[in-house]
């Protein structure tokens, strides 16, 4: 860890509508050159706290700070700047399928580009960095094929270099690997990783797959129920020690088992 943190999550609730808080109490901090998996059953609330820390999710209380901006008031134009400054890789890839790989990749920089550029098309500055950003992630050969004739694995790797195009401060990363098979999942997770420690980008990353969480992060936060129960860096935890995310989650009949681990039995190592 080096620097001070770039995204700081205090005491977060969130509560969509009428309904109960989906995070209660939640901290988080991510520092620069770091990768962080996040991990939680499905509804434990990891998607709603990627989504806090754009602008989508309905804040309830606590706060969060996102490159040193305060996201529950913030103006709607500094808003987009925040945006614009947190790149976002997908389970689903969400490339454009007809167009070119370098087109998709050239995407990322029209939040600085202005409508002459879009319709005249990307400069050549922008061209070169798509080009280049091709290379790093390994399909600078595929830049003119569509984007829809390549592989799950490589088309991911366009949305990382597409994500990357926006010189972002942060990367966040929801279930990047969920589509793709074992050996595109370690390349895709250790290009993150790479471009965590290389660029010191702090990369925060929600896995479903206990073991590559384990291989491919530098701490793992784990959620339950919308709260954290464990928080440690990684080479301090195995897998019997992340059981508490998931055990016991429903009884036989569906329902929510009350008798759920809370706070008091969470893993926790500021260290
Ligand atoms: N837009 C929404 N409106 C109402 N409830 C929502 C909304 N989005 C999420 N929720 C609820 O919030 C809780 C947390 O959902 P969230 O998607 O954050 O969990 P998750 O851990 O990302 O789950 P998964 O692993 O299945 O993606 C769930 O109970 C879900 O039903």
């Amino acid at each position: 860890m080096t620097g001070p943190a770039l995204v700081s999550v205090r005491d977060l609730r969130v509560a969509y509508g009428d309904g109960p808080l989906v995070l209660d109490g939640v901290d988080l901090d991510l520092f620069p050159g770091e990768m962080v998996a996040l991990l939680g059953s499905s509804g434990s609330g990891k998607s709603t706290l990627m989504r806090s820390l754009t602008g989508f999710a309905p804040i309830n209380g606590g706060s969060v700070h996102v490159v040193g901006h305060d996201m529950t008031n913030l103006p709607r134009r500094r808003l987009r700047d925040v945006r614009a400054s947190v790149g976002q890789v997908f389970q689903q890839f969400n490339l454009v399928g007809r167009l070119s790989v370098l087109t998709n990749v050239l995407t990322g920089s029209l939040h600085d580009a202005g409508p002459i550029n879009l319709a005249g098309g990307f400069s050549s500055a922008h061209r070169r960095r798509a080009m280049e950003l091709l290379d790093r992630v390994g399909i600078a050969h595929k830049a003119t094929d569509q984007a829809r004739s390549l592989s799950g694995g490589q088309q991911q790797r366009v949305a990382i270099a597409r994500a990357l195009m926006q010189n972002p401060r942060i990367v966040l990363a929801d279930e990047p690997v969920a589509s793709l098979d074992p050996r595109m999942s370690h390349a895709v997770l250790e290009l993150l990783h790479d471009i965590a420690r290389q660029d010191g980008i702090p990369v925060l990353v929600s896995l479903h797959v206990l073991p590559l969480a384990l291989e491919h992060s530098d701490r793992i936060v784990g959620l339950r129920h919308g709260e954290v129960l464990v928080s440690a860096p990684t080479d301090r935890l195995d897998a019997a020690a992340l059981d508490v995310l998931y055990a016991h989650d429903e009884t036989p009949d569906g329902a929510h088992d009350d008798t759920h681990p809370r706070k008091a039995d969470r893993v926790d190592d500021h260290a």
